[in-house]
């Protein structure tokens, strides 16, 4: 599962994994309902302008829980921008709206303790600690940082079945910076699952993963998706066009187009924008299978 890392980092032997486990994910996602059913992310004319470069420009944005929300756009569109000003790691006005709590002006801790939690491009998981211990940590499980390290004899249920459900039981033990490239992120989407973020962000879940890999993360990320809410940034088109329920489509700081990914195909401006913007492989499926829908393309 995951030979192909195309990092160069140590890889674990596809079956130290045992994959990802249908049946301890039904469990890990099975929360009751009626904790979730009131998420959603509302949006309203969010703009974020560093030293007076407007980044986003009036975003409004929707997504419910149960969605499967892509977010897409040529490169410097204002995608991570994004995702940074809904975490409070971008200066932003407007509105942001998770579960009915305004998250503008809120410190980035606040908001974690809203439910909004997030990946970033590459994986910051803690590389000398081992897997548990990552999950331990961000589990909190109201313990001190020196119990917190010590390897434990009881590993609380949400952490065991944080492990089971992205597939690293077997790897438990072993120090994060030796698992794959996609293996870690596994392991961060585990820690946004055990610290019981209701809003997930992931900045390019996919990237640099094996075939596989990917396959297994779009399971996972479906769902997880039909309980909370998800938000993905991704180039990788095929990936996409396989797990995505909706898709928002961004350039030059603003939404260009929303829909199905059949209605964004179709739509002219998106054409436009990626057969126009030299987006060079970032995201020319979305053009590429626009204009002949049936063409199967990988992008990076
Ligand atoms: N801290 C910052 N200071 C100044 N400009 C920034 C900062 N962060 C982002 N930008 C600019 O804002 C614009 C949007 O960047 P952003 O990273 O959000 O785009 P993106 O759609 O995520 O692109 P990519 O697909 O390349 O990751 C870009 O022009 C970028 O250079």
């Amino acid at each position: 599962m995951s030979e192909q890392t195309g990092t160069g980092e140590p890889v674990v032997p596809p079956d130290a994994t045992g994959g990802l486990d249908p049946e301890a994910l039904e469990a890990v996602i099975a929360a009751p309902g009626a904790r979730f059913r009131h998420d959603y992310l509302e949006i309203r004319d969010l703009r974020v302008v560093f030293d007076g470069f407007v980044a986003v420009d009036g975003v409004d944005l929707t997504v419910t829980q149960g969605d499967l929300r892509f977010l897409i756009g040529p490169n410097g569109a204002g995608k991570t921008t994004i995702v940074d000003a809904i975490t409070g790691l971008a200066p932003a006005a407007g509105s942001v709206q998770f579960g009915g709590v305004e998250l503008v002006g809120k410190p980035s801790h606040k908001i974690v303790r809203a439910g909004v939690g997030r990946t970033f491009q590459t994986a910051s998981v803690f590389d000398e600690l081992t897997v548990l211990q990552n999950l331990d940590i961000a589990a909190g499980a109201g313990r001190g940082p020196w119990t917190m390290l010590r390897r434990r004899h009881v590993v609380p249920p949400e952490v065991e079945a944080a492990l089971e459900t992205v597939g690293l039981t077997q790897v438990r033990d072993l120090p994060a910076g030796v698992l794959a490239h996609g293996q870690k992120q596994w392991l961060e989407i585990g820690m946004l699952l055990v610290q019981d973020a209701r809003l997930l962000l992931l900045d390019e879940p996919v990237a640099g993963m094996s075939q596989a890999e990917r396959e297994e993360t779009g399971l996972l990320l479906q769902r997880i998706g039909e309980q909370r809410t998800v938000v993905v940034v991704e180039h990788d088109m095929e990936f996409l066009r396989a797990f995505a329920s909706s898709v928002t489509v961004l350039h030059q700081g603003r939404v260009l187009s929303e829909g199905t990914v059949a209605q964004v195909q179709a739509d002219p401006r998106v054409v436009e924008v990626y057969l126009g913007s030299g987006a060079h492989g970032r995201g020319r499926g979305m053009a590429a299978s626009a204009a002949e829908p049936a063409a199967s393309t990988e992008v990076e």
